[in-house]
């Protein structure tokens, strides 16, 4: 999780690295063997080990344990995007043109994380601010997804996740999608995290149906449809 967000201990960090820098300054600056590079250069580490008993920090600075339900929608969230980053991977190999749509997605999602580390009840009016969730992303998702499907042939079977690398590993972040929206559908129900990131975990998961599909058919893979066995 430390690549998920910027939490409150990096900016804590942050001050910390500041301090020690303007200490360390005349130092830094009278000091004629510069591969020699001190803790202020390097940057904060990044382990700090405040969660080495099982509780962890919210941006807004409560402590929880960390199977609360917080984590749980932070963690799947983090899984989301590197799904995501490893569909990617391979829909770059194949040149297919919608990548610049995964990249923008996997932003998203670090604004997800964000209105999600931020529950409401503990948050004050400059924490809200901050990690406020647009709708705009919502209305980006329909409109890829609408021009997506112009170009599909009509639905007619159940599919099976398949279709070439890049289509079932899209597949398989559309599942993990779900299990995001799951665990995130509570937190908003309880008025801790924006309606608006519900609803775009659940656009999210048709937009990667469809670009699943997609990715198939421009590659000229077949898809698996699904047969009641004999
Ligand atoms: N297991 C986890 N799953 C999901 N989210 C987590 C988990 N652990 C921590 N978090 C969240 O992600 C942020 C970054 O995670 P990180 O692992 O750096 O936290 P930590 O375990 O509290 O600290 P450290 O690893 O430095 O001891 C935390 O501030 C917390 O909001």
């Amino acid at each position: 999780m430390a690549s998920m967000m910027i939490k409150p201990v990096h900016l804590r960090c942050v001050v910390r690295v500041c301090r020690l820098v303007s200490q360390h300054r005349t130092w830094i600056t009278s000091c004629s063997d510069r591969s020699f590079a001190t803790e202020a250069e390097k940057g904060p580490k990044i382990y700090t080990k405040t969660g080495d008993k099982g509780f962890s920090s919210t941006f807004t600075g409560e402590r929880r344990p960390k199977e609360d339900h917080i984590f749980e929608a932070l963690g799947n969230t983090d899984e989301l995007s590197s799904a995501i980053g490893l569909a990617r991977e391979f829909c770059l190999d194949k040149g297919h043109t919608f990548t610049h749509q995964l990249d923008k997605i996997q932003c998203i999602l670090q604004d997800v994380g964000s209105n999600i580390a931020t529950p409401r009840s503990s948050a004050r009016e400059a924490h809200i601010k901050r990690t406020k969730f647009t709708a705009q992303p919502i209305a980006d998702l329909e409109i890829w997804i609408d021009e997506l499907t112009e170009e599909l042939p009509p639905l007619t079977n159940f599919i099976l996740p398949s279709g070439g690398k890049s289509s079932a590993a899209l597949h398989l972040a559309r599942t993990v999608c779900r299990r995001t929206e799951r665990s995130v559908a509570p937190i908003v129900r309880s008025g801790e995290a924006d309606p608006d990131v519900a609803k775009f975990l659940n656009r999210l998961s048709d937009y990667l149906f469809t670009v699943a599909r997609y990715a198939a058919m421009k590659e000229g893979n077949e898809e698996t449809i699904y047969k009641r066995p004999q």
